[in-house]
């Protein structure tokens, strides 16, 4: 399973030049480090660590091969990911399971309540009474145990304040602090991921969601201890994480009936089934022009796939954002959701 996670070269770990790399440096080896702590922890271990699969051709991915890349420092985002051989348009380069996921509150009846995957004969915008389903019992099984905890408690005050301010990342960090209490994963799971730095204004709206997420468990018979890592600091973190490495689940259209109810679903609301966080899609770079595309087809699942020839060496970068949009726009978002201005070709002659 370990020989399964992303080689990290050991160049990135020589002769650090000055104190920016060392830093940098000391966050690879953060990153490094938990993931062995997570290989060598007792809790169960989470399928997303299991979950990278790669494939010479797209049609035949093997479960057992390491993913052809690795992750090294780059001169302008702290880590990335690079091709450990050539890579040919349209391979399939690996997949992934997420750490965490959460259907969209306009989904949530129509679809399972863990992996995503469209649920057969279901009105996704159908009553709140209606209480959420698996697609398997294989999903039933592996949700068992954070579901078990968030059944005991209410959640129609935090579901309320996330509908009406059109929130969504709060649910992820519900789940996930579900999935810590019942031991299903480590309370520092998402640590390796980079974290945004928030402003005071969303520090502020942070204490106020954790003392939401705190007394609505608190009103469940939770034992006390079990929600002790449950402080600001810890929601802080997780929600600050998830804002810069949190994707956007929009399955792809699979038959004419999807096609037509997710042209629905974009008028009514909006295409996305849910949200999700991973791990080694979130080493990735952004680039305007990218060569590898994610995408999900019937589930959560992601795949990544080269949208072009890749280079041995060559650093794969995906496009964080709707590619197609003015030069100003994208600058616009990438800024105030990621952090950084794009210096790729298409922003220097502002394409
Ligand atoms: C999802 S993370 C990508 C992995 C990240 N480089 C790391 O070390 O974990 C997104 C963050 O990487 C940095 N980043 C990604 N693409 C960038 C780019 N084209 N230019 C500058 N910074 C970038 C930004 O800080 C951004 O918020």
């Amino acid at each position: 399973m370990f020989a399964n996670t992303p080689y990290i070269s050991p160049s990135a770990f020589k002769r650090p030049h000055n104190l920016k790399k060392m830093s940098r440096l000391a966050r690879c080896c953060r990153w490094a480090v938990h993931f062995q702590k997570l290989h060598h922890s007792h809790v169960q271990t989470p399928s997303f660590l299991s979950s990278f699969s790669t494939s010479a051709s797209a049609s035949t991915p093997t479960l057992h091969s390491p993913p052809p890349v690795r992750v090294e420092l780059t001169e302008y985002a702290g880590r990335g990911v690079f091709a450990s051989r050539r890579i040919g348009a349209g391979e399939l380069i690996h997949t992934a399971k997420p750490i965490v996921s959460h259907p969209s509150l306009f989904s949530i009846h129509g679809i399972c309540y863990l992996c995503l995957r469209k649920l057969p004969n279901r009105d996704s915008s159908s009553g709140a009474s209606q209480t959420v389903s698996f697609c398997s019992k294989q999903c039933e099984e592996q949700s068992k145990k954070f579901y078990d905890v968030e059944k005991k408690a209410d959640w129609s005050r935090l579901n309320e304040y996330c509908r009406l301010q059109g929130l969504k990342y709060p649910l992820l960090v519900k789940r996930l602090a579900c999935q810590v209490i019942s031991r299903f994963v480590p309370s520092d799971v998402l640590d390796i991921l980079q974290p945004e730095i928030p402003t005071s204004d969303r520090i502020n709206q942070m204490k106020k969601e954790v003392a939401l997420l705190r007394s609505t468990i608190e009103d469940s018979d939770i034992e006390k201890e079990r929600m002790a890592f449950l402080t600001e600091e810890w929601y802080t973190g997780v929600l600050s994480r998830i804002r810069i490495n949190a994707f956007r689940i929009e399955l792809t259209v699979g038959s004419y009936e999807d096609l037509l109810s997710s042209a629905a679903a974009s008028v009514i609301a909006e295409a996305a089934v849910g949200n999700a966080v991973y791990v080694l899609p979130s080493l990735y770079n952004h680039y305007c022009d990218p060569n590898v595309n994610i995408w999900w087809t019937e589930s959560v699942d992601a795949k990544i796939k080269a949208l072009r020839d890749i280079e041995e060496g060559e650093e794969l970068r995906i496009c964080y954002i709707d590619a197609s949009m003015e030069y100003e726009a994208r600058q616009k978002i990438l800024y105030e959701g990621f952090g950084f201005r794009c210096n790729c070709l298409r922003c220097v002659s502002k394409d």
